[in-house]
């Protein structure tokens, strides 16, 4: 959410990303209400002033004097048990508004309403030329009993997976690869809950918008969450941290929930889309510094890109435009992975900075050098996710007897330098 001052003194900049941003939101109804709520709170302040002086005053009265000022205070406090209510509800709507506005993406992100404006900016390495037929990922798991779909579906719905030997193994291997990765660069590793609360949701971004890619427990007692990013946003939520110990970096692994809502159709077969899978996130609270977060920013992609290139995948980098960052973002990147059965690029990771909107919806704050208390800044990137990773890592590494070649730097951690059958 924006800052009321700022929305108060560029109305046209947050109406522009507004609209470059695709949001549904009215900016002339959230600054109608904000006047309407400054014009009660003027008035609940006069009276409540009025009202202790007139309390003063009527300790201080004669007998005479204290009947009248006694009949003033209580219509005082009768105009004030209707003005407070009326406060209160207006506040309540402002609130729901500022939940919906967007921040101002940077100059440099494509403007444009979807993913279609996304703009590759590079690529890395080349999509492999195969001397013999490819399979495909499942082809590879039924192959070598590397896994168990049909059973999977069997006892746990549509969008599930069961790894076997070899995979199994290996998708371990990676996520603790990916973990090392991260410590090596400063990250403290945690491993974090899914199971989170309707306002650490809110304080994240998720809800309102998103309700419908969140599974609810016991009818919304608890949620699942969609990314470790969401817990890992409400830790410090009402603390107030000091500049000194920022900026936080953390590296997180933790399983993740997604209903796939408005999926129907797509990626139905295999890995690549399903509602349970892990991941390691880095998350990242710093300064509110946009130097800083730029820097932080450009420390965490290339931590990613170090992930895929020591994972020898070719993958392509993406500015995402503003209709298909969301609405709290400044800036996103994604990283696509080439996936040799669909021909194209995939989304594995998508690095995101955010300034202070998830800041001052989780009331993330920081006493900077000069003693000012302030929002913070958050970023968020994937450092690997798995199941999908597999689907590239299969395909593209795969040899002609089915076997599956492991990259040098995963070799430690997997302790061979092959996937393969299990005998
Ligand atoms: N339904 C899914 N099944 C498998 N993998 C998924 C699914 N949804 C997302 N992912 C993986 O998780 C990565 C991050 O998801 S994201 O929504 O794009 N971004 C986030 O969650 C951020 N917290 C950064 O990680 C995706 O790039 C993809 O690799």
């Amino acid at each position: 959410m924006l800052d009321l001052k700022f929305i108060r003194e560029n109305p046209e900049a947050v109406r522009k990303a507004i609209e470059q941003k695709g949001s549904s939101l009215n900016l002339d109804e959230l600054l109608t209400l904000d006047r309407q709520v400054l014009e009660l709170k003027r008035q609940t302040e006069a009276l409540q002033a009025e009202r202790n002086a007139n309390a003063k005053a009527a300790a201080k009265a004669t007998p005479e004097e204290r009947p009248a000022l006694i009949e003033r205070g209580k219509a005082i406090g009768h105009q004030l048990s209707e003005l407070e209510p009326q406060l209160r509800e207006l506040e309540g709507k402002l609130k729901q508004l500022l939940y919906l506005t967007p921040t101002l993406p940077w100059e440099g992100a494509p403007v444009g309403p979807d993913d279609s404006f996304n703009l590759e900016t590079r690529t890395h390495g080349r999509p492999r030329t195969f001397l013999f037929e490819p399979l495909d990922h499942v082809a590879l798991i039924e192959k070598n009993d590397w896994g168990d779909l049909e059973r999977a579906a069997k006892v746990s719905g549509s969008r599930s997976y069961i790894l076997k030997g070899d995979l199994m193994l290996y998708e371990q291997a990676l996520l603790r690869f990916a973990v090392d990765r991260l410590i090596a660069a400063g990250f403290t590793p945690m491993s974090v809950p899914a199971l989170t609360k309707e306002e650490v949701l809110y304080g994240h971004g998720q809800f309102p918008t998103a309700r419908d890619q969140v599974y609810s427990v016991n009818g919304g007692e608890a949620f699942l969450a969609g990314t470790a990013e969401v817990l890992l946003n409400g830790l410090y939520s009402g603390e107030i941290l000091n500049q000194a110990e920022l900026p936080k970096l953390l590296a997180a692994l933790s399983p993740c929930f997604r209903s796939e809502a408005g999926s129907a159709g797509k990626d139905v077969r295999g890995l690549m889309r399903v509602h349970q899978f892990n991941k390691v996130e880095q998350y990242v609270l710093c300064r509110a510094d946009l130097e800083e977060s730029n820097r932080l920013f450009e420390t965490m992609l290339s931590l990613s890109e170090g992930i895929l290139q020591a994972l020898e995948l070719p993958y392509r980098v993406l500015e995402v435009s503003t209709g298909d960052m969301g609405l709290g973002k400044y800036r996103q990147v994604d990283l696509e992975t080439w996936v040799p059965s669909e021909g194209r690029y995939r989304e594995t990771h998508s690095c995101s900075a955010l300034l202070d909107w998830q800041a001052r919806r989780a009331n993330l704050r920081y006493r900077d050098a000069e003693g000012r208390v302030r929002y913070a800044y958050t970023l968020n990137n994937t450092a690997l996710a798995t199941p999908r990773i597999l689907v590239m890592l299969l395909e593209n590494h795969q040899n002609e007897d089915g076997t599956v070649n492991v990259p040098e730097a995963v070799r430690p951690y997997f302790g061979k330098a092959k996937l393969e059958a299990a005998r």
